[in-house]
């Protein structure tokens, strides 16, 4: 029999959708399992002020397709301090409150996993960030609503830019990681991808650029990960335009409109699972853990697994659209 008798409930880091699917089973799993369930305000922050709301059924209700989150999420400097995480402990032992689900991303679960070093207290986070960048699960909530998102408004512009006989550099989100580049642009048929996690060279860049744009096409789409090395779309673009002053060159920043929006039924249905998923393990006397989707299944692996490992990008992905994008 599991000693937890209320668990809180925050969303940290960027908000992404499908968070309040998310919040929603963890509250109904949780009283499902007789247990309380308190929603803890704006991330980190939250528990450090006792900002908590306890938290019925009625309160999750019309919530699932909702972006963005109920419970609001922050960036927390203090938590990342002795004394922050000092007030969060005490905080919550003021609010008996004796576990929590974390929902987030790498830098939630490292914020976590050092609370959890500290204090013996029940931690289990679940994926949620439009970065997909988590080593341990194949997708973050998110992701897949944002990738979406991104693949709509890049058509759009493919629309102007084929009228024009443009070439446009846009610029998606991902400050350390380039999963949503990268998908985004073998789903619009990107002339090239530009991701943090590989070094790209100009002169490669303007050889596909040589090949596609200008040798055959009407318009020409280069996605750029936000944290990509080359410094962002508009350094690449004005590079690429010093040495090619015939090409006619836009940029295009698609910036927060990529984290809102109601989610996708895959969102969706992740979400779901993994609040039950994370309850679950609570019960079952689990901490220090994040719960994922590996292959279809549950997956649990722990804070130390997920945070030391760095989520591999597929050269095969790369390759993939080298090929499709002659
Ligand atoms: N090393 C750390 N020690 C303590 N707390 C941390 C640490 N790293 C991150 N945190 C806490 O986690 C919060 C969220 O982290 P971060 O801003 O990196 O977002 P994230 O969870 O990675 O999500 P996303 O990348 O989608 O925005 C930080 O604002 C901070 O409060
Ligand atoms: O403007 P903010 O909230 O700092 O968020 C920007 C960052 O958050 C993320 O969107 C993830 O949520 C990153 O891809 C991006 O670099
Ligand atoms: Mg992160």
């Amino acid at each position: 029999m599991s000693r937890i008798k209320k668990i809180g409930v925050l969303t940290s880091g960027g908000d992404a959708p499908g968070m309040n699917a998310a919040i929603r089973a963890v509250v109904r799993t949780a009283i499902f399992n007789n247990l309380e369930v308190v929603g803890v305000k704006q991330g980190y922050e939250g528990l450090i002020k006792g900002d908590f709301e306890t938290m019925k059924s009625y309160d999750v209700s019309n919530i699932i397709q909702k972006g963005g989150t109920i419970l609001c999420s922050a960036r927390s400097e203090e938590f990342r301090s002795v004394e922050g995480r000092k007030k969060a402990h005490e905080q919550m032992l003021a609010a008996k409150i004796d576990a929590l689900v974390v929902i987030g991303g790498d830098g939630t679960f490292s914020g976590a996993r050092i609370f959890t070093q500290e204090y013996d207290i029940p931690v289990v986070g679940i994926p949620g960030t439009i970065d997909n960048d988590l080593f341990g699960t194949d997708y973050t909530i998110g992701f897949d609503t944002a990738l979406n998102t991104v693949i709509e408004a890049v058509d759009k512009i493919r629309d102007t830019a084929s009228a024009h006989n443009r070439l446009f550099f846009i610029e998606v989100m991902g400050r350390d990681a380039g999963f949503l580049a990268l998908r985004s642009g073998i789903a619009t048929g990107a002339e090239a991808i530009l991701i943090p996690e590989r070094q790209t060279h100009l002169k490669d860049l303007e050889k596909y650029l040589a090949k596609g744009y200008k040798g055959h096409k009407n318009s020409g789409i280069v996605i750029v990960a936000e944290g990509d090395k080359s410094g962002g779309a508009y350094t690449i673009a004005r590079e690429i335009e010093k040495k090619h002053p015939e090409y006619d060159i836009r940029v295009s920043v698609l910036g927060h409109m990529q984290r809102g929006g109601s989610p996708s039924a895959f969102d969706r249905v992740t979400a779901s699972t993994l609040g039950v998923a994370a309850v679950d393990a609570l019960l079952d006397d689990q901490k220090s853990i994040m719960v994922g989707m590996v292959n279809g299944e549950v997956s649990h692996v722990s804070f130390n697994k997920t945070i030391k490992n760095k989520k591999v990008v597929k050269d095969s992905l790369l390759t993939l659209n080298d090929i499709l994008s002659i």
